[in-house]
């Protein structure tokens, strides 16, 4: 996976599953939402985030595994011509896709800044990161240097961004970091830094977001999938943190958008947690979502 510098480690060691989502309250609706949308489209383009959506969220960032059935019904999924997968993910794009490891899927990387499509041997990767490449390596060496020593923190390389872990940091040093980070990108300029589940984000300052790319990748399978139906393909987007804030949108606007967890947008369904987004992958593979025949 992407390159990491940790500090001294708080944790008892054990990358404990610290998912605990609510029960979920809305599943019938989520799959009447589905079936009725589902009847007046040809095509789908499903989009998933990976932490906290495929997998359940871990102490360990490096320790984060896909749900061995959420992998299979990816498979079942991306093997149909009337759906298209996506894993849309703030990981590096590489990290996320030997994490999933499904070949038949579309990856966006670094939330939306790096692309590929299942054909495709290299990555496609926005200006924007390129652009700040060099100015972004500088800012991790000298958060390295002032944060390295920080008991828990972890900084995550991901190439066009970094990722500053605070998980596992005593709660009173958090202020500090936040205030470091933020200062020594500004100072960088060009950069942004936006705040996830206990991670500090830092990478361009740019259009490119995960909305972005799921709004490009339904205009492709538009393209490819949909001339004859002009409301397709129906996007579907599971997510569950800030930074999925972008593509539940563009899921709103075309199809329905799933948030896991709590505390989502209002106009999102909800679901309790990444066992549930199997369920619901579950239900889309069976006969009652997207059915065999290819009827609805
Ligand atoms: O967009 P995603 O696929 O959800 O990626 C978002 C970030 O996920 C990872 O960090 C988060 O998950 C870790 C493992 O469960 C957890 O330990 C950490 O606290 C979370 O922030 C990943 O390491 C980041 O690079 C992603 O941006």
């Amino acid at each position: 996976m992407s390159e990491r510098w940790s500090g001294p480690d708080t944790t008892d060691g054990a990358a404990g599953e610290t998912d605990c989502a609510p029960p979920s309250t809305s599943d019938a609706d989520l799959r009447d939402r589905l079936t009725s949308a589902l009847r007046s489209h040809e095509h789908v383009l499903l989009c998933l985030d990976f932490d906290g959506t495929l997998a359940p969220i871990v102490a360990d960032p490096d320790a984060a595994t896909i749900r061995p059935g959420n992998r299979e019904r990816l498979h079942e999924l991306s093997a149909r011509d009337d759906v298209t997968v996506a894993v849309v993910s703030g990981r590096e794009l590489a990290d996320v896709r030997d994490r999933v490891g499904v070949g038949r899927v579309h990856y966006v990387g670094n939330a939306g800044l790096e692309r590929t499509r299942p054909e495709e041997d290299g990555v496609r990767v926005h200006p924007d990161a390129r652009r700040t490449e060099r100015r972004l390596a500088r800012v991790r060496d000298t958060l390295v240097d002032k944060l390295g020593w920080t008991a828990g923190i972890e900084i995550e390389d991901k190439r066009w961004s970094l990722a500053v872990h605070t998980r596992n940091v005593p709660e009173d040093r958090y202020d500090r970091i936040a205030e470091t980070v933020g200062r020594v990108a500004d100072r960088a300029g060009g950069l942004h830094v936006s705040r996830g589940r206990e991670v500090l984000e830092v990478g361009p300052a740019s259009d490119a977001t995960k909305g972005a790319a799921v709004a490009a990748l339904a205009d492709e399978v538009a393209d490819e999938h949909g001339r004859d139906a002009p409301t397709d393909p129906l996007v579907v987007y599971v997510g569950d943190d800030r930074s999925d804030q972008t593509g539940l949108e563009a899921a709103a606007d075309r199809g329905v958008a799933v948030f896991v967890g709590e505390d989502g947008p209002d106009d999102a369904h909800h679901v309790a947690s990444p066992a549930a987004v199997g369920d619901l992958l579950g239900w889309l593979a069976s006969d009652d979502g997207v059915a065999d025949d290819g009827t609805r």
